[in-house]
């Protein structure tokens, strides 16, 4: 018996539709209070929908039925696509609640598809990052994920322990029989094997999570040398204060972008230099302290003064306003009165962001819980090729497998779901 839970699936209204979603044992029935007869499973059926106290219209409405185990969900489902309005949403509410069907939790939807086994662990997770995927490189990661990549990478890394952890469990059984030569052997090479490439998935895991949070970028450099006037170019507004008087930029500006498909967010910065006011010294503060933690950094300087190295180790060097002035050689000139130079630096910026975060494509680690299971792994195998008895060999083979095991949800999910669903936002 599941209780019968519902939620706007879309984004709040107002908007052209709105869908509804209605799960659990008497979604069915609550459907049919609402709408009378229903139409087949999967068919689309146009109904009007009724307050089932009062006998008052609430809308026109579409109607999509699936019945249990066929659905999102795994038990039966009904979806109302209903016209996107606060009130209309308003009315559905009162009568479902007035049917006792619950609003649903936070991700609930697709902790009921993960408990029916219709998804893995990690691609109910997909689902959130593909819902919150704001670039390409965002979306097709997210959906590499949702088609399952990662969980039968991971399923295929614990069917490659099976082999060693046979070969451990037979000199448990039999020590004193003569087991086929190499037998031994060839569990260490796959235990070696697969330890390396857990640490080349760990690798490939930063990346994969830095692509999911997006790259910082922080813009730096001396009062007045045109770092809010980039940052405006670069995202088309007017995010930043920009002024002839030097020291304008005080608190770190933040702008999100789009670079190329990669996620980026610019960190506009208060100009470098020694000053005696305490608010611009706290800027310059906050200033430093962002340039160390970004992914990157640029350090910009007026053309006509661009000769003094950048006190920034391995930041992209810019020179502005080539307007006024000539940029020095090994400088990127820009100006962001005539737009000279702004799509050299873009591609440069797009080069240096792909390094970063460019992966193989492969089905790679993208959260912090995947890569804490890897590392339980790589570190049991490890001990596993120290172990001198067979029986803590098997031991940390079996952790290794379990920890594994861990990232599609196979084993030990209870103290992850509540966790984890409680991120996802509601509806879905
Ligand atoms: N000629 C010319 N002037 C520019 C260019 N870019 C910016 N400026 C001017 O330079 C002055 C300073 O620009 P800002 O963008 O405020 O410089 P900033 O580095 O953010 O300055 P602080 O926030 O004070 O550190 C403004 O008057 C801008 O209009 C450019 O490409 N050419
Ligand atoms: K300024
Ligand atoms: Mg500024």
């Amino acid at each position: 018996m599941t209780e019968t839970i519902f939620a706007l699936a879309s984004a709040p209204g107002p908007a052209g539709v709105a869908v509804v979603r209605i799960a659990g044992d008497r979604a069915h029935d609550i459907a049919r209070a609402l709408v009378g007869d229903l139409p087949k499973p999967r068919v689309a059926a146009r109904r009007l929908l009724r307050d089932p106290n009062s006998g008052e219209s609430i809308d026109d409405a579409l109607l999509l039925v699936f019945s249990a185990p066929a659905s999102f969900t795994g038990d039966d489902v009904v979806e109302l696509h209903t016209h996107g309005g606060r009130a209309v949403y308003a009315a559905i509410v009162r009568a479902l609640l007035a049917l006792n069907a619950r609003p649903a939790e936070p991700g609930e939807f697709s902790k009921r598809a993960f408990l029916a086994g219709k998804l893995t662990l990690d691609q109910t997770e997909a689902i959130a990052d593909l819902v919150a995927a704001e670039t390409e490189a965002q979306r097709r990661q997210a959906l590499r994920q949702l088609g399952g990549a990662l969980a039968a990478r991971a399923d295929g890394w614990r069917a490659s322990l099976v082999e060693a952890m046979a070969a451990a469990e037979a000199e448990i059984d039999f020590p004193d029989e003569d087991l086929p030569a190499g037998l031994e052997q060839r569990a260490r090479t796959a235990i070696v094997t697969l330890r390396d490439e857990l640490a080349i998935a760990l690798e490939e895991g930063k990346r994969g999570e830095a692509l999911r949070d997006g790259i910082e970028i922080a813009v730096l450099g001396p009062p007045n040398a045109g770092k809010s006037s980039l940052i405006n170019y670069l995202s088309g507004r007017d995010v930043a204060i920009v002024s002839p008087i030097a020291g304008t930029t005080r608190d770190a500006i933040e702008v999100r972008l789009d670079l190329g498909g990669w996620p980026v967010t610019l960190i506009d910065t208060a100009g470098l230099r020694d000053s005696t006011d305490p608010i611009e010294q706290e800027g310059v503060r906050r200033a430093r302290a962002r340039a160390e933690q970004a992914d990157l950094s640029l350090w910009l300087t007026e053309a006509a003064e661009a000769g003094v190295p950048s006190p920034i180790p391995g930041a992209i060097c810019v020179a502005t306003k080539t307007d006024l002035a000539l940029a020095p050689a090994g400088w990127l000139g820009i100006s962001t009165i005539t737009g000279v130079g702004l799509g050299a630096l873009l591609a440069t910026l797009e080069g240096a962001v792909a390094d970063i975060l460019a992966t193989s494509g492969a089905a790679i680690p993208t959260r912090e819980r995947h890569l804490a299971a890897i590392t339980e792994a790589r570190d049991a195998l490890h001990r596993a090729l120290q172990a001198d008895l067979p029986e803590l060999m098997a031991e940390d083979l079996r952790l290794a497998a379990r920890a594994l095991g861990r990232i599609a949800g196979r084993v030990d999910v209870e103290d992850v779901l509540d966790r984890l669903f409680a991120s996802f936002c509601i509806g879905k």
